[in-house]
């Protein structure tokens, strides 16, 4: 029976890919060995000895310490692309909001009173206050292209916007599902005086925070609007803030508010709503459901974001897997182990990612549990375990 502790409340429909035959789900288990979550912040958790994976439903990871799964030998999985068009149908969403004044609408009808007759003089009244602006022939910036900023930007061609986009790590796949219609842009210097629109898309690391600052800010139109549901952090919020109070930046949407930006009324704060909705979450907790039980069941390693992404078809009931740091000759050791264990190697794969290889063999007889000792034994070695069929 696998132990499996969930951190956040996570979609049935993705537990349900977990079969109560051989899964035990609960939100309070002390041995677990795989932990699935959502933004539960991880940094401050001891980490259980039993763990060995970890699924994060959704995208982002910050939430979770890699460096330290890594070095423990646990794969970190995620859910790439699976919340992605819950986010853009928001940033869509937010264009039209700050364009057409919606919420500072919503909230002066709110506040009207009268009779029909004076709410219908009020409604006249008021209305040129609110006066927008329509998105074709506009320009917005998309900040990172990936699963997410891919669809915002094809999304706002669709809507006859002229779309700039920067992401120097664009990967040719990438690139064949955006529109030929965007253009590229060097750095987010080189588009912040152009766009009525920028809208974030990128991981908060160490490259991405403060991406728009109190130095780069004042390069953006007066009348612009910055959109930012991709984390806290990544927009410098004091700066947007600042420049939104001088009257040199329109409008900031965030999905991260915090008690700076509530002072500033053209900020509309939503509570981390990007990838809140029913299908984002089923798609979300369906796929790292899949993932967690892969890689406990058969080894194999879909869509992790610290290990490398290695799969064998398995040959025999004889699979046994290592985790070790990627260093010289541990594949050779491992090999000389199981020879002098008579045991003959049928299929064998090993691949590495920065500091970290895993590998998978599948060999002829049964191991014993010494083997599985004198391979943790090794020098760089984190994990060695069998997976029983
Ligand atoms: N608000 C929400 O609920 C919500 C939902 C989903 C994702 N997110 C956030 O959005 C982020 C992006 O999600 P995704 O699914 O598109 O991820 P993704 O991995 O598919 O895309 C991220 C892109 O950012 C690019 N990038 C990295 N550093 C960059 C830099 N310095 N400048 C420009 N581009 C850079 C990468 O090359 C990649 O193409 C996640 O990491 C997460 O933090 C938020
Ligand atoms: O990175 C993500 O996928 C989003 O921020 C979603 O977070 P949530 O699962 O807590 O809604």
């Amino acid at each position: 029976m696998y132990k499996i502790l969930t951190l956040n409340n996570i979609s049935q429909v993705g537990l349900d890919r977990l079969p109560a035959s051989d899964y035990s789900v609960t939100d309070s288990e002390a041995t677990p060995d795989a932990i699935i979550l959502r933004s539960f912040k991880m940094h401050d958790m001891e980490i259980p000895a039993s763990l060995k994976a970890v699924g994060r439903a959704g995208a982002g990871v910050n939430n979770i310490p890699l460096d330290k799964m890594s070095a423990a030998g646990i794969p970190v999985f995620n859910a790439p692309g699976a919340n992605a068009n819950a986010v853009k149908e928001l940033v869509v969403a937010s264009l039209f909001i700050a364009a057409r004044n919606i919420s500072e609408a919503i909230k002066y009808t709110e506040g009207l009173s009268g009779d029909d007759a004076e709410l219908s003089k009020l409604v006249e009244a008021g209305k040129k206050k609110y006066a927008g602006f329509e998105l074709p022939g506009r320009t917005i910036g998309v900040v990172g292209l990936g699963a997410i900023g891919r669809m915002v930007a094809n999304t706002c061609v669709d809507l006859g916007m002229n779309v700039i986009g920067f992401d120097p790590g664009l990967t040719v796949d990438g690139a064949w599902q955006l529109s030929a219609r965007i253009g590229r842009a060097g750095s987010v210097e080189e588009m912040l005086s152009k766009v009525d629109f920028l809208t974030v898309h990128v991981p908060l690391i160490d490259a991405t925070r403060d991406l728009i600052n109190a130095d780069n800010v004042s390069q953006m139109k007066p009348t612009a609007t910055v959109i930012n549901l991709a984390r806290g952090g990544i927009i410098n919020d004091e700066a947007v803030c600042d420049a939104i109070d001088a009257g040199k930046l329109a409008c900031y949407v965030t999905d991260f508010p915090n008690n700076r930006t509530k002072q500033t009324p053209a900020v509309l704060g939503l509570p981390h709503l990007g990838a809140s909705t029913g299908e984002a979450e089923d798609n979300c907790a369906v796929m790292v459901a899949d993932q967690v039980r892969e890689y406990l069941e058969t080894g194999n390693i879909v869509n992790s974001v610290n290990f490398p992404n290695v799969s064998m078809s398995r040959n025999t009931d004889y699979r046994l897997v290592v985790c070790n740091a990627n260093v010289p000759n541990m594949v050779g050791q491992i090999s000389t182990i199981l020879a002098d264990a008579n045991l003959n190697i049928n299929d064998m794969i090993n691949q590495s990612r920065g500091d970290v290889a895993y590998t998978i063999v599948d060999v002829d007889s049964s191991i014993p549990s010494s083997v599985i000792e004198t391979i943790k034994q090794l020098n760089g070695v984190m994990i060695a375990r069998v997976i029983q069929p």
